[in-house]
């Protein structure tokens, strides 16, 4: 005969959902500080706010007046401080598998007893897992920004900027510009000069740009060798401006390639942001300016006019 498996009975299921409700109180309301710090940090990947729950649970376990965290990540230096003053200090070197997250300290008007230095590591020791996490994702964030090639911000920081710069521009009223540069002639850069020279090249004209426009402004590489210039509060003809003092220097910029010497021409596109206009439709209209300057000869710039 067939065996037929019995149903589980109710009673067994109610002490399931039972255990399940207490698990999700235990969960919420955990009753020891490392389980509810670990919970707290494990629910973000933002560093600062991290350091901010951090702060928030040493304090209960150890008062302290002030507490200061630094650490250079991406060739940043990232700074989290809280409170004011004490003359007293510990300081702790984050460190985990031989890599270092940053450096903790703690200031107190009081002395800090062995005891109180004991939690603090234990509380240390739970947190660093985490904090190691965010800070992971602080490197990974700015690579996905980043062109490898020349560490200026890439197309996808660009198409950001791009989207920020046209909501503040119709928000405020204020003039937005973009500037395309695109080296002439580069395939034969490369073709005659092999692909190390014209990286270098690339190199040399990223570092020329950024000298080239305020620290206000900001430099993207958009292409293999074309770049964009976002230019705040900047009009039409201020556009236009830089756009010929970038094209400029990048005719100083001079490659010593032994025999001969080497040097590049760039063609610029401008367009300033129009109201209500969205970021495509913005970099659509540089893009044919910068089209304009290269049927045109080249080494030149061009402007998509607002008002024709
Ligand atoms: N060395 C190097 N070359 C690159 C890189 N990215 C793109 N290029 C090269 O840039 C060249 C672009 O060629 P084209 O699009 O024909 O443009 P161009 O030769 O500058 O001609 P015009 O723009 O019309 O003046 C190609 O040869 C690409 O291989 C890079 O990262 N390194």
């Amino acid at each position: 005969m067939k065996h037929i498996p019995s149903l589980q009975r109710p009673v067994s299921q109610a002490r399931i959902l039972a255990a399940l409700r207490q698990a999700r109180e235990d969960w919420h309301n955990p009753s020891d500080v490392l389980t509810r710090l670990a919970r707290r940090l494990s629910t973000t990947l933002s560093l600062e706010t991290q350091l901010g729950i951090l702060a928030e649970e040493l304090a209960d376990i150890v008062p302290f007046d002030s507490l200061h965290y630094r650490h250079r990540i991406a060739r940043e230096d990232f700074v989290f401080a809280t409170g004011l003053g004490g003359q007293h200090r510990c300081e702790y070197r984050l460190n985990l598998e031989g890599v270092s997250y940053g450096v903790l300290t703690l200031y107190r008007r009081k002395k800090f007893a062995d005891e109180e230095l004991e939690g603090v590591e234990t509380i240390l020791g739970t947190a660093i897992c985490p904090l190691r996490n965010a800070c992971q994702y602080i490197t990974i964030e700015k690579a996905s920004l980043t062109d490898a090639l020349t560490g200026i911000p890439n197309k996808r920081a660009l198409d950001e900027a791009l989207l920020r710069s046209s909501q503040l521009s119709d928000r405020h009223s204020d003039e937005y510009s973009l500037v395309l540069c695109d080296l002439d002639h580069f395939k034969s850069v490369n073709d005659n000069h092999g692909h190390v020279v014209g990286d270098h090249l690339l190199q040399m004209a990223a570092e020329c740009l950024e000298r080239s426009v305020r620290t206000s402004d900001s430099v993207y590489r958009f292409g293999g060798e074309e770049f964009a210039v976002l230019l705040p509060h900047t009009g039409e003809q201020g556009a236009k401006d830089v756009a010929e003092r970038i094209r400029e220097a990048i005719t100083g910029i001079v490659v010593d390639c032994g025999d001969a010497k080497l040097s590049v021409t760039t063609s610029c596109g401008v367009a300033m942001h129009l109201k209500g206009e969205a970021p495509g439709q913005w970099l659509a209209r540089a893009d044919d300016a910068l089209y304009q300057a290269k049927r045109q000869g080249r080494n030149c710039t061009r402007v998509f006019a607002a008002i024709r």
